[in-house]
């Protein structure tokens, strides 16, 4: 199969579109793949480091408000349509997808309008702005969320869950918590605010390490790239325990996955797939500053079924953060029960069911 796909801005966007690449290498390893991004997103310095033949367009997301910056990116995205029709063109895809992000927009609508078959898959239950405007014009729209269905034309959608997940149910991992200098024979909490890092976690968890310094589990605390040094300056003056490891970023995601015994963090919907995929615990504090609050949509839909406990961010603080944790770390059975009810979630199958989708529109 000759791909071009494009997903781009936050990890969420971006794990997905690799996870279908590399499920396609393995079907077909004769593929030819082109991942379009933007130069701003995570993804330019993701993906080149996968060895994944990689293009960046100049591109930026609209800004909600009314503002001039907004013609700018009017004129940006009809030149990166423009310079997507041109890379179209070269490299004579078979299918082109689309993950989400700003970039996904230009690259796919150039698609569509030049006949190539097109699938954007939508990862949220309530579904983005770029992937509204797509969904005229592509051909077919794998969702993640049964949820999303209905802001879709009906007769495009199938569901296909985020392929991410099979990803992560795949992996035989070899990973040590000692590589990271902690004990491989202890319980490990990994908390961490999506894939850019939350302040309002990072606050609680700078509050709660005096305490978490005294547990017999272990923590990971993942700060976010950009927020590392805000942390590690706010904790400068405070004594760190071995139990304990503070660090930017995760490049292993899926090795380290397997190991961890709960997870605290935001709902986002990769990381949503990845733990049902895998049956972890976890505790999830949802972004209340996305589209149509879909966090907390994604929160509840693992609440109701006994996978996940719920901290709102506005009632979060050191104290109920420890207590949540502590509670599920000296309670194996509860974490137990809530990985069976998880794993019945999971969609381990969802890179097969987008290249079904594609190898389909090929026909
Ligand atoms: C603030 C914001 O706009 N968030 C959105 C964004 O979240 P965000 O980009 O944070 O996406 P998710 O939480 O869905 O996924 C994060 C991804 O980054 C990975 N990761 C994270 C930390 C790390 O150190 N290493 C690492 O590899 C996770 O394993 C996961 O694969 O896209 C998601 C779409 O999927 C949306 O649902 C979220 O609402």
């Amino acid at each position: 199969m000759r791909l071009i796909i494009s997903g781009g801005g936050t990890g969420g966007h971006i794990y997905p579109a690799l996870a279908i690449i590399e499920d396609l290498m393995k079907q077909e390893p004769d593929s030819e793949v082109l991942y379009v991004g933007s130069h701003r997103g995570l993804e330019s310095s993701i993906v080149p480091k996968q060895g994944i033949k990689f293009v960046a367009l100049r591109i930026q997301g609209f800004k909600r408000s009314l503002s001039l910056e907004n013609f700018k990116t009017i004129a940006l995205f009809l030149k990166s349509v423009h310079e997507s029709k041109k890379i179209i063109r070269d490299f004579k895809p078979d299918v082109v997808i689309g993950t989400g992000g700003y970039v996904s927009g230009a690259v796919v609508y150039a698609a569509a309008k030049a006949h190539v078959p097109t699938i954007i898959h939508e990862q949220n239950s309530a579904v983005g702005l770029t992937n509204k405007f797509l969904s005229r014009y592509v051909d077919k729209i794998a969702i993640g969320f049964h949820e999303a269905k209905a802001q879709f034309p009906e007769e495009k959608v199938i569901f296909a869950g985020n392929p991410r997940a099979q990803q992560v149910a795949n992996v035989h991992s070899d990973f040590k918590w000692s590589s990271l200098g902690l004990d491989d024979n202890r319980d490990t909490v990994l908390i961490f605010g999506g894939s850019q890092g939350a302040p309002a976690i990072n606050n609680a968890v700078i509050g709660a390490i005096k305490d978490f310094n005294q547990r017999s589990y272990q923590v990971v605390f993942v700060t976010g790239q950009k927020r590392y040094e805000h942390v590690m300056t706010a904790l400068a003056k405070t004594r760190i325990n071995q139990n304990i490891k503070i660090l930017p970023y995760i490049h292993n995601m899926p090795q380290v996955l397997p190991s961890v015994a709960l997870i605290i963090g935001r709902a986002g919907a990769t990381s949503i797939a990845e733990i049902t995929a895998l049956g972890i615990p976890a505790v999830l504090i949802p972004s209340p500053y996305v589209t149509a609050d879909h966090q907390t949509k994604n929160t509840m839909s693992l609440v109701s079924r006994g996978a996940a406990l719920m901290i709102k961010e506005a009632d979060l603080n050191p104290k109920n953060l420890l207590k949540a944790v502590d509670q599920l770390m000296h309670d194996p059975k509860e974490r137990g029960k809530m990985s069976e009810n998880s794993k019945k979630l999971g969609v381990v199958n969802s890179a097969d069911r987008i290249l079904a989708i594609a190898r389909d529109l090929m026909k």
